[in-house]
């Protein structure tokens, strides 16, 4: 049988003092418990915070103002060689990214007419048939738009891109050089080991790649926010936001996507925003004169221009068995003549773009302009000074057709 515990007196010191001793010593024990529960949940406010901050600026980002694009693809089926056919696609490309559209869709104008101009895209939602003037077209968009570092990973060699080489670049903000140091950056997942509970490795055109937050699948294009680094760490780190993110935190333009509708109707059916376009505006020499409309008067929050190929509108209505009105004017809210009194008979659709987005400036009001972007030019970091050589050439993107499966 074990005898009880008798607590031992150290010497020198009363039982009174010891009894003190415990209870103060008790007593910074539950302070320092209050303590740590009350930072746990100051934390816990601090992350409820961050996190509603965060779903605002998704919002927000999702609220802002976008300009789309219908051009048909068969407008390249009048070019006379594959360099000026390249060259129309790079024309549009080029008028896109000036006037800051963030999408491009490229629409089959002839339909059935002429079979035989088809490729066949076999993917989860089955078998799709694209005109391949609109499959080029798109091809060469997208290049285009792609930050010329990522080119290698998504664009392998295709004769849709044997003269894509030789267009005037897009020199798009988004383009970034090693040397240039901006919070956002264009990137590819990497096929790299990360350690459990590590987000995916981003090669964003740098030296190094960037820990992102988000574990994917490799090969995916996304947009990084540049973390601040750590001091006394060389790790790059960065968070993956959405597409739209840069321009509504900077105002800064960030290129388009590009979509395939393979008739008319599609243009307006399958539009990537949840309630579809809420200003449509369709282009022709019989439209209304462009001066009738009232300066800053028409106001949109999706706005959608159309134009149409050789034939105009009127044949990619009469290509389309879907819609049975009779009069192109009835699908749009506004059907214009960008430019009355014209010189020659005949405006091209790569010219009709530039006019027609010029003299909309004016006349368009946006209900959530993205802010201006106050920079003159992207900042140049002396962090890379030895490495200002352009990156090597070299898609995907939310929203972007995947032209990847078509011949
Ligand atoms: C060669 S034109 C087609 C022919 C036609 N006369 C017309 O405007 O419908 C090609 C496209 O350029 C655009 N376009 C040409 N002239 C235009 C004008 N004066 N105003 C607006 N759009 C024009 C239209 O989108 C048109 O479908």
């Amino acid at each position: 049988m074990s005898l009880p515990v008798v607590p031992t007196k150290p010497p020198g010191k009363s039982w009174r003092e010891i009894n003190q001793e415990r209870k103060a010593l008790k007593r910074q024990r539950n302070e320092e418990k209050i303590i740590k529960r009350e930072k746990r949940l100051a934390l816990e406010k601090e992350i409820e915070v961050k996190v509603k901050e965060e779903a605002e600026i998704e919002k927000k980002n999702a609220e802002i103002s976008t300009i789309s694009i219908a051009i048909p693809g068969s407008i390249l089926e009048n070019a006379q060689s594959a360099e000026l056919r390249t060259y129309l696609a790079g024309q549009i490309a080029r008028a896109a990214c000036i006037f800051c559209v963030d999408e491009v869709i490229v629409y089959d104008d002839i339909g059935d007419k002429l079979n035989t101009k088809k490729t066949k895209l076999e993917d989860a939602e089955g078998l799709k048939i694209a005109r391949k003037s609109c499959v080029q077209l798109a091809r060469i968009l997208q290049y285009l738009e792609c930050p010329q570092y990522l080119r290698k990973h998504f664009f392998p060699i295709h004769k849709d891109l044997e003269f894509a080489g030789l267009l005037n670049p897009l020199d798009a903000p988004h383009h970034l050089r090693m040397s240039n140091d901006f919070k956002f950056r264009e990137g590819i997942t990497m096929n790299k080991k990360v350690k459990p509970g590590r987000g995916s490795q981003v090669n964003v055109g740098l030296l190094q790649d960037v820990s992102s937050d988000k574990l994917l699948n490799p090969g995916i294009r996304v947009t990084v926010k540049m973390l601040p680094a750590v001091e006394g760490s060389k790790k790059l780190k960065g968070k993956i936001v959405s597409l739209a993110t840069p321009r509504a935190e900077t105002g800064v333009y960030w290129g388009y996507t590009v979509r395939i509708a393979t008739n008319l109707s599609q243009i307006f059916t399958q539009s990537p925003y949840k309630d579809g376009y809420d200003l449509t505006i369709g282009t022709s020499d019989r439209g209304t004169p462009i001066n009738d409309l009232p300066d800053k008067g028409v106001k949109y929050n999706h706005a959608l221009i159309v134009f149409g190929g050789l034939q105009g509108i009127e044949a990619a209505l009469e290509s389309d068995e879907q819609l049975k009105v009779d009069d192109a004017s009835l699908l749009f809210n506004y059907y214009i003549n960008v430019l009355p009194n014209q010189g020659s008979r005949t405006i091209r659709t790569e010219e009709a773009v530039l006019v027609a987005l010029s003299s909309l400036r004016s006349k368009l009001k946006a209900e959530n302009e993205p802010m201006v972007f106050k920079d003159t030019g992207i900042a140049t970091s002396s962090i890379f000074p030895q490495q200002k050589q352009d990156i090597s050439d070299n898609s995907g993107i939310e929203n972007n057709v995947d032209l990847s499966k078509f011949d």
